[in-house]
């Protein structure tokens, strides 16, 4: 891998402008994440329109966190646009193991060649469940139990996957990295995961492969770190967050990521 802060400078060099179709909770949240890190954000879902915008974006990210059907048939022709034209896209299948709504939905998507799929440990089971038949899960299954399930989906699906938690695990389906860097105070704050795909997003626009996603993992978990050091409380932590990912350089980055390559 080459100096992590690398990924992290190229990226703010290209500022990419990234299309997001995400839930009502993350919006705003999100955009204010893509802002601080240095990137482009465009939140647009009108099925009249996502095609021809995810067209300008050089990066697509989809959230099923408040899903109705307009917005389902949305998701798949913006990633379709993004398919076509060999950009990448990010899902993120929020509480897929949830409804069957979900879990069509994500299966549709899923046709689509995601290019990097995020989400917690028990997502990520759910998603593997639906490739296995549905195997049920726990809202409380541990980064640990997911990897292998990480594993599998990579080499089902041929994205990178990405369980986040305590610690993230990052996989392309063979080899695999961990990276300890966050802060207990991210999962007290609404759409901190959701924004996190942006950041994801705005990684691999340049520069495709798990190299750029393990870096943007360790630079959004240093910027909860920087954060928490700041922080009183959720509250304080969620405007100190902003903060830190804008201060966050590729110096600090390559000097403060905890990664372990598998
Ligand atoms: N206990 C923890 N300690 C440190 N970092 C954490 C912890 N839990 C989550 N994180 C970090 O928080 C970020 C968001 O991951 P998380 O797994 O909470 O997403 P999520 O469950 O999809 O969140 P949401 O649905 O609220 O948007 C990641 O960078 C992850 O590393
Ligand atoms: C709280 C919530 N509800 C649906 S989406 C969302 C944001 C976190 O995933
Ligand atoms: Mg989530």
């Amino acid at each position: 891998m080459d100096e992590i802060g690398q990924y992290l400078r190229n990226m703010r060099a290209q500022a990419p402008l990234v299309h997001n179709i995400t839930n009502f909770v993350a919006m705003n949240v999100m955009a204010n994440v893509l802002l601080a890190v240095g990137a482009s954000p465009a939140m647009v879902h009108a099925r009249e329109e996502v095609a021809e915008f995810a067209a300008l974006a050089q990066a697509l990210t989809v959230n099923i966190g408040t899903l109705d059907p307009a917005w389902a048939e949305a998701m798949e022709l913006a990633a379709r646009t993004m398919a076509a034209r060999g950009r990448p896209w990010v899902l993120d299948p929020v509480g897929v193991g949830a409804t069957r709504f979900r879990q069509d939905v994500c299966a549709r998507l899923l046709d689509l060649r995601p290019s990097v799929i995020r989400g917690n440990a028990s997502e990520i089971l759910a998603l593997v469940g639906l490739g296995a038949g549905g195997k049920g899960t726990d809202a409380a299954d541990s980064v640990a139990a997911a990897e292998e399930a990480a594993r599998d989906l990579a080499r089902w699906t041929g994205a990178v996957v990405v369980v986040s938690g305590p610690v993230d695990f990052i996989t392309d389906g063979s080899r695999g990295w961990r990276v300890e860097n966050g802060h207990a105070l991210m999962p007290r704050v609404t759409a901190l995961g959701c924004s996190l795909n942006g950041v994801i997003a705005a990684f691999v626009a340049g520069d495709p492969g798990p190299e750029p996603v393990v870096a943007a993992m360790a630079c959004y978990g240093l910027a909860g770190e920087m954060a928490g050091r700041a922080a009183q409380g959720p509250g304080s932590f969620a405007v100190a967050f902003l903060d830190a990912l804008c201060a966050v350089t590729p110096e600090d980055l390559t000097r403060d990521a905890r990664v372990l390559a598998l």
